[in-house]
């Protein structure tokens, strides 16, 4: 059968393999977005899911398993015992070391199995919860194992990080087109899942206030910031090689900054939309040399600070993190679009952990009226604003000028709000839910192809040769705080400053709303 998209509005029938079973994305993320999208009656009743990792489990013990994380993860709790098991009988378990190619061979006589059980013609997703370093060794025992002998589709779902650099990236993705081709790949960023991400392009495309004033003669700054309050909790181990630079600017930040700054596609079809994304990507400036990236990237890491009153401990005191270690825990940037559209706006980028605040939001700064307008002789007119709130708020504001009510023409910044998730709760639904259904109907769109990876790296590498070979620019920034205090230079210098995340100033005063908050 061929690859194509399915349009449909339920899945196909497909056995799904989880290999990473065990592990805590399949817990926290993978089983949830199962139930939800069963509850929502999108996987049908011909589907089978398999879960592969290497300790031993039985299938009971592994539905005790999925059980306690659709308890505690889910949005959608389990109804009545019957419901339960209508479901749960859906899933088995199969313990296999990801180097044995012989325990390929028991796993497909178990989906034949399951295949003849439920009458599924033989498509196949795997979705590899694994560490990257395996993915090559499972596509070939996959292909060795036979596991890719049906006359259905055989998809390839894959989580971050791909590579730690685009060398490696590379390799792996060489590893991985020996068995499979391209457009059987589908390369997770589960920014790319969330509703309000993928709401950018309808925010920009469906609204003539916006898509005439996209462009450089009336915007004067993009702000994408991704806060975080966490620290590194329990992966001190990988996050320590990979910083904020490769856990979260290599993916999420710079998929978002290509939404924002991406053409029109001529059809809103998975390749279009991805082309237009890659020449984004191509189009940003590299920083080459040690003095751009210091003129324009700020890196920090956390030290002892409080949050809430709380202690919070510095990040070199972190399990599994060297005493020494200068892993970035901050990173922010001036960015540049060397393109018609963009030229000379800057997009400044902000990331980081244990800052005050749980939000990722974009902030759209659009350039003043000019000067000379009679109202505006003696007042200082405030920059119009679109705010495009992604997590954990969701929803659009608007920042505009009016008349303060009275006699005179003092003018006031009101603001016009579209809380979505006040209204329909958040995330709903989740970004892995989303894009689990995508994959398994061939969708692409929100999935991240190689040329693009290939060009996030490319992007991504000199700033890391930069700091390898000097790593004296890392600034310390107590815990509960925003970061480095030269994070607000690199805007100051421009003549802007960050503007308040979560509609809230640094003391907690809400902005005006017309939702009343
Ligand atoms: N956790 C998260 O929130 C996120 C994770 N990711 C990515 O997802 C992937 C998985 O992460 P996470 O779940 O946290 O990792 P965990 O360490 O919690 O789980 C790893 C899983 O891999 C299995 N495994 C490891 N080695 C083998 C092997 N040789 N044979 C068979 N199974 C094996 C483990 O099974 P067992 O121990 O039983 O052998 C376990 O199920 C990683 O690439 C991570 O970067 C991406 C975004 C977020
Ligand atoms: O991919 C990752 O993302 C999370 C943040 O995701 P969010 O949806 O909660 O905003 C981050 O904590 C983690 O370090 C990173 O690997």
């Amino acid at each position: 059968m061929s690859d194509i998209k399915n349009e449909s509005v339920s899945a196909p029938e497909a056995v799904y393999f989880i290999f990473g079973a065990t592990g805590d994305l399949a817990r926290r993320k993978l089983f949830p977005a199962l139930y939800s999208l069963y509850r929502e009656g999108k996987l049908g009743d011909r589907f089978a899911i398999v879960g592969v990792a290497r300790r031993p489990r039985t299938s009971v013990q592994f539905r005790d398993d999925l059980y306690a994380s659709i308890q505690e993860f889910c949005r959608y709790k389990p109804k009545e015992e019957a419901e339960w098991n209508a479901f749960a009988e859906h899933f088995s378990y199969h313990s296999l070391d990801i180097g044995n190619v012989e325990g390929y061979r028991e796993l497909k006589a178990h989906t034949e199995e399951l295949e003849a059980k439920y009458d599924i013609p033989g498509n196949r997703l795997f979705y590899l919860a694994l560490a990257p370093e395996l993915f090559g060794t499972v596509s070939r025992n996959l292909r060795d194992g036979q596991m890719l002998e049906t006359r259905g589709w055989h998809r390839l779902v894959i989580e971050k990080p791909f590579g730690y650099d685009y060398p490696s990236a590379e390799r792996l993705n060489e590893e991985i087109r020996h068995v499979f081709r391209e457009e059987q790949v589908f390369r997770i960023d589960h920014y790319l899942g969330k509703e309000m991400v993928q709401n950018i392009e309808v925010i920009r495309f469906a609204n003539a206030f916006f898509e005439p004033l996209w462009n450089k003669d009336h915007i004067a700054n993009v702000q994408i910031t991704l806060a975080e309050t966490v620290g590194v909790e329990e992966r001190g181990a990988y996050y320590n090689k990979s910083g904020a630079l490769r856990d979260m600017v290599q993916n999420h930040m710079l998929q978002m900054l290509t939404m924002i700054a991406m053409e029109p596609p001529s059809r809103l079809d998975a390749e279009d939309i991805r082309d237009e994304k890659v020449k984004v990507l191509r189009s940003v400036r590299k920083y080459m040399s040690g003095e751009d990236v210091r003129n324009n990237i700020i890196r920090g890491q956390y030290a002892q600070g409080t949050h809430r009153g709380k202690e919070l401990k510095g990040y070199r005191e972190e399990e599994s993190v060297d005493a020494q270690s200068v892993t970035e825990t901050f990173f922010s940037a001036r960015l540049l679009v060397d393109n018609f559209r963009w030229a000379g706006v800057p997009f400044y980028v902000r990331t980081g952990k244990r800052l005050p605040v749980k939000s990722t939001e974009i902030v759209i700064e659009f350039k003043n009226v000019p000067k000379n307008v009679l109202f505006a002789r003696d007042q200082e007119l405030l920059p119009n604003l679109l705010v495009i709130r992604v997590n954990p708020m969701e929803g659009i504001y608007i920042k505009i000028n009016a008349k303060k009510p009275g006699n005179d023409m003092t003018i006031q910044p009101v603001a016009m709000e579209y809380c979505q998730s006040c209204q329909i709760g958040i995330n709903t639904p989740e970004a892995y839910e989303r894009l689990i259904f995508d994959a398994v109907r061939g969708d692409h769109t929100y999935f991240t192809r190689w040329d693009e990876l290939a060009a996030a790296w490319k992007l991504i590498d000199p700033i890391a040769a930069a700091w390898r070979e000097d790593s004296g620019d890392l600034q310390f920034y107590p815990a509960g705080s925003w970061g480095p205090e030269k994070v607000d230079q690199l805007l100051s210098d421009d003549g802007f400053h960050w503007w308040p995340v979560n509609g809230q100033d640094e003391d907690n005063v809400l902005w005006v709303s017309n939702t009343g908050k």
